[in-house]
């Protein structure tokens, strides 16, 4: 099932909260759509669900416009972030809940729970109480409810959003594979990035209404069109830069062409955009060889530690993400030296950034 909005349009509470969203979800692919809180991302996906008429533009599900088709009729699934289980139906109850709206046989519906239950790994749970299940277990109840009356359509807004971040991340990459398997189109709405990596085949970035930018995963992380989209992607430093003749001149010199992921388009000011992978710490001692600054903040996590080192330019010390593998007692205000990778910075014309 393929899904098309075509230049929507969403005015509410005196302003467009969406802007001219046009976009294509094609059959069984998994769409994440990211962007911060408040950018209209649960606007689009209510546009979708034909929760909320669009002010403009239409909204066609395999080629057919259901712009006016009201939610019931859409074949749509939906989870949302308080997963909102029925608390006086056991487990069962729940995931039977859409396929007895839609008349299904008492077999049919009994057999299709029991496969949506083993398919979230939740075999043999259909007499247990909603309120004894644990925070995922929930979730993966909310997630077979959804399934079970084989949507065409499968919406999520948050859906792993109320969990703690442990099992957060453990059911992320469960909820990628559970959507692959299930094989149904879905669009799932989220202001993590992690999450968005982890189910989007397809990441479309949604800031301030409008679609910022649509792509897989890699091509957002290293060919951000602007800061603004690369900063919701994940940690980025931003230099101010001018491009001479081709060349791209840093306030601590000029670049190799060899660190550039793509030439820059343009002579004149610009914006360098640096990414934790796009810089190594030089080894100690090694310092007329690289770039020099002070860490400014620290972070340990685990198998290595989040650095945010100061480098100094004209107009002020600008912060790069660092990860550190090897020395994970690096401290606040201890000088270092980077080094940029081969192909690995990206310089954004500084009237889109
Ligand atoms: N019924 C409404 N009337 C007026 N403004 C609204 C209405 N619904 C949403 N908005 C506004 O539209 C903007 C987008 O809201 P939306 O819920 O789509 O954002 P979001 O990206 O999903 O945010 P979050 O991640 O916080 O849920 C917000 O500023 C919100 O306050």
């Amino acid at each position: 099932m393929s899904l098309r909005l075509d230049r929507v349009t969403v005015h509410l509470g005196g302003r467009d909260v969406v802007r001219d969203v046009s976009l294509d979800v094609g059959d069984r692919e998994v769409l994440a759509v990211l962007g911060p809180s408040g950018s209209g991302k649960t606007t689009v996906l209510r546009v979708i669900a034909g929760l909320q008429a669009p002010t403009s533009g239409r909204v066609e599900i395999d080629g057919r416009d259901v712009t006016a088709v009201p939610t019931h009729a859409r074949g749509v699934g939906m989870m949302f972030q308080d997963h909102a289980l029925f608390p006086h139906r056991d487990v069962g109850g729940n995931v039977a809940f859409g396929m007895r709206m839609a008349r299904a046989s008492r077999s049919a519906t009994r057999s299709r729970v029991a496969e949506v239950l083993d398919l979230v790994g939740l075999s043999g749970f259909e007499s247990r109480a909603v309120d004894g299940l644990s925070g995922g277990e929930r979730q993966r109840v909310a997630l077979a409810r959804a399934l079970a009356p084989r949507p065409s359509l499968l919406l999520l807004d948050e859906p792993l959003g109320s969990l703690d971040r442990a099992l957060r991340d453990r059911l992320l990459d469960e909820l990628a594979g559970l959507l692959r398997s299930a094989g149904v189109t879905a669009v799932h709405v989220t202001h993590d990035q992690a999450e968005a990596f982890a189910t989007g085949e397809r990441i479309a970035v949604v800031l301030d209404g409008r679609l910022a930018q649509v792509g897989p995963p890699p091509e957002l992380w290293r060919r951000p069109v602007d800061l603004d989209v690369a900063r919701v992607v994940g940690p980025v430093g931003a230099v101010p830069v001018e491009v001479r003749d081709g060349r791209v001149v840093a306030p601590w010199g000029p670049l190799p062409a060899r660190t550039l992921a793509s030439p820059p388009t343009a002579d004149g000011p610009a914006t360098l955009l640096v990414r934790p992978d796009a810089v190594e710490l030089c080894l100690d001692g090694a310092e007329a060889l690289g770039i020099g600054g002070t860490v400014a903040r620290r972070s340990f996590r685990g198998d290595h530690v989040q650095l945010h080192v100061a480098v100094p330019t004209p107009e002020g010390a600008v912060d790069l993400p660092v990860v550190e593998h090897d020395r994970l007692d690096r401290d606040v205000g201890e000088r270092v030296t980077l080094r940029l990778r081969d192909r690995s910075v990206i310089v954004v014309d500084p009237a889109t950034s």
